[in-house]
């Protein structure tokens, strides 16, 4: 199979070739990598021959390969796509991009959680296979068990979203605002003599001095935090929040529309996105029957029990990032009634909320 790789060198794209090299994926595949600023170039090594760099424009290579998978962005994407279909190609293109997510004319993957609806959408002819948004892949991996299982009546997601989602400059840029900080006070900090009281204000003062370093967030994220991700919507949620409810039912491919809605916040994590859940269920599930459901929905879904020290020891993005488990914890009947369920989840959004379902879906293909 001729599979041609765009954005490989940025963020997303690295964690991808990263998984592909780990699972050995390149064995028996030709890659041809593509890029928009270094034609020519070296391709990198993935154990196999590579032809140089070529044009990530050139609609003529394209056309030539079976599939494509871009982690190159949307914009990227809707230069390309139009004009690569409107050429006559047939082959499959897997995008990490959200352009195309809606599209009558694309599937979202997420395999684990919605392999039966990919493969309908194959059969079906459809050729355009693209993953999900981060926040909401994770929480399917987390607690998408119990929706496939029809007990979601509905839900509200609380996020704390990391500086990955992003972009590689705003994780720089995350821990030059935490150097910064710890800059402004070092002397105070050092003496333990010294007021806390003062240490505090040189700390806001830094935060909002002109000094801080906030080119890419815009406002301070270390030692604050951003209660809004992405572009405003007319009806007042962002467009991150949007995505949850139109996402899920499209991935789950629900009968009737399941409402989903909260707010998303950028905190001063790495790559690790959380989110507190509410999910209010259609019954009185026995929380027994929850643990399994959830336990039994993918391999990569953990349960953590509702207990302090397993909850700061295994539930946070220090104890998750790097790895493709999605441990769900602080799952517990809420004061509202016994259909009321809490959850918390964290999950690293450059595995499973960006490059793993990528690198699955191309592997589906191959098999
Ligand atoms: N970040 C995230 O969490 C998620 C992102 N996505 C999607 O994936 C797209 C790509 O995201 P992301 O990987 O974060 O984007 P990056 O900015 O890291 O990379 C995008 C492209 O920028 C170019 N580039 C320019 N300078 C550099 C450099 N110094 N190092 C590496 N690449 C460089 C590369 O193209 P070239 O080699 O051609 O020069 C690269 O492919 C997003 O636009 C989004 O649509 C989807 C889900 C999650
Ligand atoms: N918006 C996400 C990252 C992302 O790229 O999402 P999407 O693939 O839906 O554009 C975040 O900021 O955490």
């Amino acid at each position: 199979m001729k599979v041609g790789f765009v954005g490989w060198r940025g963020m997303v794209g690295s964690v991808l070739l990263e998984r592909m090299l780990a699972e050995g994926d390149f064995n028996g595949l030709q890659p041809v990598f593509f890029t928009t600023s270094n034609v020519g170039g070296d391709a990198p090594n993935v154990g196999v021959d590579c032809p140089a760099l070529e044009d990530a424009y050139d609609i003529d290579a394209l056309s030539a390969l079976d599939a494509i998978i871009s982690c190159q962005g949307g914009e990227y994407t809707k230069a390309v796509h139009p004009s690569l279909r409107a050429a006559g190609w047939d082959g499959y293109w897997i995008d990490a991009a959200s352009s195309l997510r809606m599209s009558d004319q694309a599937a979202i993957v997420l395999d684990p959680i919605n392999r039966e609806v990919i493969d309908q959408s194959l059969n079906s002819g459809v050729k355009d296979f693209i993953g999900g948004n981060c926040t909401v892949s994770l929480m399917l991996m987390a607690v998408g068990g119990l929706f496939k299982e029809g007990l979601v009546e509905w839900g509200s997601a609380m996020t704390y979203q990391a500086a990955s989602g992003s972009g590689a400059k705003n994780m720089r840029e995350l821990i030059s605002q935490m150097g910064y900080l710890r800059d402004s006070v070092a002397e105070p900090l050092a003496n333990p003599a010294s007021s806390i009281l003062d240490i505090d204000r040189q700390i806001t003062a830094a935060l909002n001095g002109d000094g801080y370093p906030k080119d890419q967030f815009g406002y301070p994220l270390a030692g604050s935090l951003l209660p809004f991700i992405d572009t405003q919507l007319a009806n007042g949620q962002s467009r991150e929040e949007w995505k949850a409810q139109c996402e899920t039912n499209k991935i789950l491919a629900t009968q009737q529309e399941i409402p989903l809605d909260g707010i998303c916040v950028r905190v001063g994590a790495m790559r690790c996105h959380s989110q507190g859940l509410t999910l209010k269920l259609n019954r009185n599930v026995p929380m027994a029957d929850i643990e399994a459901i959830i336990k039994e929905a993918t391999p990569w879904s953990k349960w953590v029990d509702n207990d302090r020290e397993a909850s700061l020891a295994a539930l946070t993005p220090a104890a998750v990032t790097g790895g493709l488990d999605v441990p769900v914890g602080r799952v517990r009947k809420m004061n509202m009634g016994p259909e009321y369920l809490s959850a918390f989840t964290v999950g690293d959004q450059l595995l499973w909320g960006a490059a793993e379902p990528l690198r699955r879906m191309l592997q589906l293909l191959r098999n």
